[in-house]
């Protein structure tokens, strides 16, 4: 993993002295360190189940959530195939998420107050940013970004039934997983492998528990090596 780091001394010759001349002590020194963990992968692979129980338990930690950033529906596209295209990055307004992801960078702290996260102070300041969502590798401004990128998978026949189980604000018309869906997961893991993008893939047939504690402790062990 390879966390931002930005380590501030203010501390110079100029200001080793108070105004009588008497010698100051250092202030402490605060080490900001910024990491980036995307959750991807495939729909129903599992990704908002991990990602809201990461965040109970990592200090620091924000979240964005891509889907967050679906387009309204009037803008997605009609496919030939007669479906509406919701599983292509161009559904997604991933400039807007860019710029948020921005500004959690710029300003860690103030991002958290801002959305309701409790940021403990510490002289060793840790922020995390989860990035959750089934895009996450495939928008080039965003890929080089992370520290850490998990990807979660099922089998066909799992994701084919998770779905079908689930509601989305605009519900499925009939055929759109082997349709639509499940050929824009393929096509665009495909390009993340072609394009040599480093993931660390997750067996989401796991229990919600195992893929929990087997994250937690790969984050941690990986902010440990870096502090
Ligand atoms: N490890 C797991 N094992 C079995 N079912 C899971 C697991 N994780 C999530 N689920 C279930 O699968 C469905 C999709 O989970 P969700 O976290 O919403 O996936 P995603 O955000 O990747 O689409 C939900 O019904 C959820 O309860
Ligand atoms: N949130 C929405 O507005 C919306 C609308 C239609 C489909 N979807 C579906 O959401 C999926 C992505 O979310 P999950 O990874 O949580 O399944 C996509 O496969 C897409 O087809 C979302
Ligand atoms: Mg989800």
């Amino acid at each position: 993993m390879k966390p931002g780091r930005s380590a501030v001394q203010r501390w110079t010759q100029r200001s080793a002295r108070d105004s009588a001349g008497r010698a100051r002590s250092p202030p402490p020194l605060r080490v900001e360190m910024k990491c980036i963990v995307g959750i991807g992968g495939m729909t129903n692979g599992g990704k908002t189940t991990l990602t809201n129980n990461l965040l109970k338990v990592l200090p620091n930690c924000c979240v964005i959530h891509q889907d967050d950033f679906f387009k309204p529906q009037d803008q997605i596209a009609v496919g030939e195939d007669g479906f509406k295209q919701w599983d292509v990055l161009e559904s997604l307004d991933m400039e807007a998420m860019l710029s948020t992801v921005q500004a959690w960078m710029s300003n860690p702290r103030k991002f958290a107050r801002a959305h309701g996260v409790s940021v403990q102070p510490d002289a060793l300041d840790t922020h995390i940013l989860i990035l959750e969502g089934f895009l996450l590798y495939s928008y080039k401004p965003l890929v080089d970004l992370y520290s850490r990128r998990y990807f979660l998978t099922v089998p066909y026949e799992e994701c084919k039934w998770r779905r079908s189980t689930r509601s989305y604000t605009v519900p499925d018309p009939p055929g759109l997983f082997d349709g639509h869906v499940w050929p824009m997961y393929q096509k665009y893991k495909q390009e993340m492998e072609a394009n040599g993008v480093e993931v660390v893939y997750l067996d989401g047939m796991k229990s919600r528990e195992e893929l929990f504690h087997q994250v937690r402790e790969d984050i941690q062990n990986s902010l440990l090596n870096h502090s």
